[in-house]
């Protein structure tokens, strides 16, 4: 064990395992998520060559070998909770992963408990048939069958049927009607039908109103034919597509009466079951390399004149009867369900890559000698550097933050999806909003913190040995898929400024935005010299108030910059285009404010002395860090004023302080296990240096001595020379 490392153990200030304790949701779990961990740890079929050392082919294929070795594993230990399904799969999955809190095992002593004898009868045999399997539960609330998806997802390195289990498989269960899923569901969970979510456009990602794919109802002989009209229309990017998959959910806009009704869902196979060959009119294949995941065959189709049975169409709310008449659906949006869920998801993906790459970076700095701090004393560790603490210690924090909003994030979208479920919409567009905003929040932070960590390390960040690269290219296009994040902040500035307006008609407002009706949030605008300072700096819940009114003002603010472009006469849509950097920025107010609000709320749950203080350090840091960021918005809102922003730099320099001896043991407290991290630069005994020669030697370049390009070229070349 390096010294070094030892020695910044022994100074934390608080019991680790306690903290751990905290972040896994109670000590039980902890043991449990450790104990199934150790069943991949110690699984010879799971020890492979660094992946980094493969070919692309090389890598997918190994893929999707460990995806069918751990299906298979899963059901053989009889693994069916959801969170211990994550707890398996992260640690086989490699550096990527994650727990996830999902609490799910109570939906099959629902189904037990809540089912008419007739429902009891036709479901429970199902659903007893995939806990067997292993790897999902289900079970079915009033009339219909809830799923939760989150069961099927992992959270890491992305893998060839991350699609399947991912998107196909959510939407196949969330608008399918029941004769439907009878006919689907049993052969996509057993793996016949291996399938995934085929949205996108090469035209189109965002616009999704505007997807150009087409499924004509023909009545003659109850199909839908499906068609890629033009260039544009080719689906692009699904995942799995390419090599794995062999049907798809295929959105396309539904044609029938002559009549356009939108975007629709439809399952569509794409490759012959028994060959695996390409069907008729299916034009299918990979997109070829990305800046990452490379173990994903995200692909291309092309559909020429696909026929397709009439009960191929996802038909749980919107309808096609047999002659071609048209049922609507209670909300057209239901269609967008699963963005919605994978949206929330992705909320606890931030704080997972954000923790891992400053466990990495945090260790490597407290092993990491440089330079000269006092002349003629030893080189310090680069820990101490300050600088190199206010690189790391505020993303130490906002992960801890994202980890807690992540949380929060899963247990909402769990409420509001079971209200939905059982057809109460009410909360719909708040679960939109929430998930859209601290989706886009959280990444970009989360994507931000990645390359600072990797960045912190030094030329040895660059380096695959750190991990770093890998996680960032991994982790970086969850800005983009699942909606672009601009977009995102768009989505949830049309939802505040709509329930600004009500709060300003007098309507009483729930939820994350009853803070708009609060009168203290409609500021009237003062000169900053002549605003008293509202803010204790040293107070969380003063800060808390002060990002609520700061998300108050701005959302305020854009509200009024929109009316001012209505007000010339501009149309709805140019207005909106034209604020749209306000509306934005109030978003990203209102997303600061849930997570600083959040964070704080979780301190309270934290009884142990301790363990609360390091948590309030971090939740002050996370808190003063961002107004001086931000510290334009406070001053303009009046919130602080110029001299209270040297405190928060002294303030701020302070905590950093107080952090030093226990930023080791707050990141052993995220409780990455080395094989989990996969980091020579992240080891948990600090030997990095012996390792990274280990490892660099390992690399295919090194297999022989002398390269064969040194006689095909080199030698010819000197020759002629
Ligand atoms: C454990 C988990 C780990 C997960 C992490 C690891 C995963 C492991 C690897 C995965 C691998 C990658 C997987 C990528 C998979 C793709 O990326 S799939 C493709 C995803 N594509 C997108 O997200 C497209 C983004 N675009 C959109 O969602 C929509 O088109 C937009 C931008 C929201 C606009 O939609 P629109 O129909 O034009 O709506 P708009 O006119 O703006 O609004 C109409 C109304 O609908 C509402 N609305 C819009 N959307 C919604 C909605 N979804 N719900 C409710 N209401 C809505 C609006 O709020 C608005 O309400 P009002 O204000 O009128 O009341
Ligand atoms: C790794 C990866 C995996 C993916 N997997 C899938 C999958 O499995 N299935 C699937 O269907 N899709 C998938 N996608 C596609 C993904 O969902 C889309 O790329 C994403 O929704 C963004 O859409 P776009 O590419 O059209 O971006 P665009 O919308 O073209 O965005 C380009 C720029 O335009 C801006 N912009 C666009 N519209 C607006 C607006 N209204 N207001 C302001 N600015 C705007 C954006 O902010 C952005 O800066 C994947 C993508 C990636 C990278």
């Amino acid at each position: 064990m390096n010294p070094d490392i030892v020695r910044e153990r022994e100074n934390a200030s608080f019991n680790l395992e306690l903290l751990t304790n905290i972040l896994d949701g109670g000590e039980d779990k902890t043991n449990r998520r450790r104990e199934i961990e150790s069943l991949v740890i110690g699984d010879p079929d799971f020890q492979h060559e660094d992946l980094n050392f493969m070919s692309r082919s090389e890598r997918y294929d190994a893929a999707v070998k460990k995806s069918a070795q751990m299906i298979l594993k899963l059901r053989e230990y009889g693994i069916s909770d959801p969170e211990e399904i994550y707890a398996y799969k992260r640690v086989a999955r490699g550096e990527f992963q994650e727990p996830l809190g999902v609490h799910f095992v109570m939906f099959v002593p629902t189904l037990h408990s809540q089912c008419t004898p007739e429902q009891h009868q036709k479901w429970v045999p199902l659903a007893e048939s995939f806990q067997m399997l292993g790897t999902y539960a289900q079970t079915e609330l009033g009339h219909e069958r809830f799923f939760d998806p989150c069961s099927c997802v992992h959270r890491g390195r992305p893998e060839p049927l991350d699609l399947h289990l991912g998107m196909f498989l959510p939407t196949l269960l969330n608008q399918s009607s029941p004769a439907q899923l009878d006919a689907f569901f049993m052969p996509a969970w057993n793996l016949e039908i291996i399938g995934t979510y085929a949205q996108t456009e090469m035209g189109h990602g965002t616009h999704i109103r505007a997807l150009e794919t087409t499924a004509t109802y023909d009545p003659s002989t109850q199909e839908f034919v499906l068609n890629s009209p033009t260039i544009s229309s080719i689906k692009w990017w699904p995942g799995g597509l390419g090599k794995t998959a062999n049907h798809a959910i295929v959105l396309a806009q539904l044609y029938t009466q002559g009549r356009c009704h939108g975007l629709h869902a439809f399952i569509t196979p794409i490759r012959c079951m028994k060959t695996h060959m390409p069907l008729p009119g299916v034009v299918v294949g990979d997109i070829g390399p990305k800046f990452g995941f490379d173990e994903v065959d995200n692909g291309y189709l092309k559909l020429e004149n696909v026929r397709i049975p009439r009960e191929n169409m996802l038909m749980k709310y919107a309808k096609v009867e047999p002659d071609g008449t048209y049922m609507k659906p209670p909300s057209d949006k239901l269609t967008y369900g699963t963005m919605v869920f994978i949206r929330s998801m992705i909320v606890g993906e931030s704080a997972r890559a954000l923790s891992k790459s400053c466990t990495i970076a945090i260790r490597y700095s407290a092993v990491r000698h440089q330079s000269e701090l006092r002349p003629g004393e030893p080189e310090p560790q680069i820990l101490d550097y300050q600088t190199q603490q206010f690189k790391l210690f505020p993303l130490l924090a906002t992960a801890f933050a994202f980890h807690f909003v992540g949380q929060y994030m899963s247990k909402t979208y769990h409420r509001i999806s079971g209200d939905i479920n059982q057809g109460d919409f009410s909360e719909l567009p708040e679960l939109h909003a929430l998930s859209a905003g601290l989706k886009a929040f959280t990444t970009w932070a989360a994507n931000a913190g990645i390359e600072v960590c990797r960045m912190s390390c030094g030329g040895h960040g660059y380096s695959r040995c750190s991990s770093l690269p890998d996680i960032y290219v991994t982790f970086t296009p969850t800005c983009t898929y699942e909606g672009e994040n601009t977009v995102m902040m768009l989505q949830t500035a049309r939802y505040l400024l709509k329930s600004y307006k009500q709060a300003r008609a007098g309507q009483q407002l729930t939820g994350i935005v009853s803070y708009l009706n609060e009168p203290q949030s409609r500021l009237q605008p003062h000169s900053v010299s002549s605003r008293p300072a509202i803010v204790d700096i040293n107070d969380l819940a003063s800060l808390v108030e002060a990002y609520k009114l700061r998300a108050a003002k701005l959302v305020e603010l854009a509200a009024k910059n929109l009316q001012g472009e209505l007000q010339q006469r501009k149309s709805n849509e140019d207005a909106w285009n034209n604020s749209s950097i306000d509306l934005v920025r109030a978003s990203d107010a209102h997303c600061h404010y849930v997570v600083v609000k959040l964070f704080a709320a979780k301190l309270s749950e934290v009884g142990d002395t301790a363990v609360h203080s390091v948590l309030s350090t971090l939740a002050l840091l996370y808190a003063l860090h961002g107004i001086a960021l931000n510290s334009g918005d406070f001053l303009q809102a009046g919130l602080l004023n110029v001299p209270q922003l040297d405190h928060i730099s002294q303030r701020l320099k302070a905590l950093l302080s107080e952090i030093r001896p226990d930023a080791v043991a707050l990141v052993d407290a995220f409780d990455y296990r080395d094989e989990m991290l996969n980091s020579v630069l992240g080891r948990y005994d600090g030997n990095v240096y012996e390792n990274m020669f280990e490892w660099a030697k390992r690399s295919p370049l090194n297999h022989t001595e002398v390269h064969e390009s040194q006689h095909k070229y080199l030698k010819p070349l000197q020759s002629k020379l």
